[in-house]
């Protein structure tokens, strides 16, 4: 019998490495305190995201055969033949990311082509029903995928977007009103895949399979993976790999947090690079979710007290266009994939979109320029 879109093989994750990296100690914030011991969690937060801006979240509630079951998907989705992904492709004259992302821009001024796919899939809800991809293969796990989904959101996202807004000593709902489940917003879960690369071609890249970069909304929520490459710089100027934590959330603050706030919340850089030698020749699966700003979000820096104590607020020009999030984030993903070459000069110069400038170019070479970019 031919394969049906309702087969999928269980994914058995790949051995740990035995090498020994070099790697950021991260703080871990254990959600299970939300919200009954919400001042001794916002205490923990306080720490996480100043010290590195990438933190581990533990006891948010979501099992490891969740987990395990949506990496079965994203590999199985992933494994189909190309014409079939090719379905639904992102639209990235838009600046839209949800869709099938083929691994098809040169990496920088190498001739090699990235080596990652990924799927990104809107929440499933009545508003962002257009946006889904019209796969067979999601519509026969659509439902498991909005269970995770809305899982993700209430059990991580909405009580870390409470305790943002706490710790900028706004009301609770600050960030979370405008980014409720069923708001159009520009999240996603994405499905994501590097296949291995040769030896040749990753000299070529100089091993480099994710240049430095920073994420585009809130936070971004990051799945355990198994397989080695991500590294994170810290604010000493280093980069370190980020470790695997069996069941550990790896979280991201990022850029319109950082807008939000004045840079109080840092948009923090990472990239990825080949996996370490004993890892190498197996394929790095990993799922994400990317909370992105809510499409009538105003791109401006929030009214509070902390920030106006820092001397960090700046009341919005009024003769200065909005920037709305949609607005944003589509400008933001434009810039960065409408191109055929990934990490190019004209990548690197940063773009403007109302009266808000992007910076873009998180490539280094020095230390000392490392450090004056986190300081
Ligand atoms: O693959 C990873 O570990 C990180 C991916 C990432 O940073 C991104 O897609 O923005
Ligand atoms: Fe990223």
């Amino acid at each position: 019998m031919a394969p049906s879109a309702l087969d999928v093989r269980t994914w058995t994750p790949p051995p740990a490495t035995q090498e020994k990296l070099d790697y950021a100690e991260l703080a871990q914030v254990d959600l299970s305190k939300w919200p009954a011991k919400k001042d001794e969690l916002l205490l923990d937060m306080r720490r996480a995201v100043n010290e590195v801006g990438f933190w581990f979240v533990v006891g948010h509630g979501i099992t490891d055969e969740e987990i395990g079951r949506q990496m079965s998907l994203g590999n199985a989705f992933l494994d189909l033949p190309l014409e079939e992904k090719r379905l639904f492709p992102c639209d990235f004259k838009q600046g839209n990311f949800f869709g099938f992302r083929e691994g098809v821009r040169l990496m920088g001024k190498s001739q090699v082509k990235d080596n990652a796919e990924a799927l990104n899939l809107p929440k499933i809800t009545p508003s962002l029903a257009h946006e889904l991809p019209g796969y067979d293969f999601i519509a026969a796990h659509q439902v498991e995928i909005e269970a995770f989904q809305r899982k993700i959101h209430s059990n991580v996202l909405a009580p870390l977007l409470s305790l943002f807004a706490l710790l900028l000593e706004l009301p609770e709902s600050y960030f979370l009103t405008p980014h409720e489940w069923d708001r159009r917003t520009e999240d996603h879960l994405r499905y994501m895949k590097y296949r291995p690369n040769s030896p040749e071609d990753d000299r070529a890249i100089g091993n480099i399979h994710l240049n430095g970069h920073t994420d585009f909304g809130l936070v971004t929520i990051l799945f355990p993976q198994i397989v080695q490459g991500l590294q994170i710089l810290t604010p000493e100027g280093e980069w370190k790999y980020a470790p695997y934590l069996p069941n550990g959330l790896l979280i991201n603050t990022a850029d319109v947090l950082s807008v939000c706030s004045a840079g109080y919340f840092k948009s923090t850089i990472h990239r990825v690079l080949r996996p370490p030698d004993d890892q190498v020749n197996y394929e790095r699966m990993g799922v994400f979710y990317f909370s992105r700003a809510a499409h009538d979000l105003e791109l401006k820096v929030a009214p509070s007290p902390l920030l106006k104590r820092l001397g960090l607020y700046k009341e919005a020009d009024p003769n200065a266009p909005v920037v709305s999030g949609l607005e944003f984030t589509r400008a933001r993903v434009k810039h960065s994939w409408d191109r055929p070459v990934y990490g190019d000069d004209e990548y690197k110069k940063g773009f403007k979109v109302g009266g808000l400038e992007v910076r873009t170019d998180y490539d280094f070479d020095s230390k000392a320029e490392l450090k004056r970019v986190v300081a």
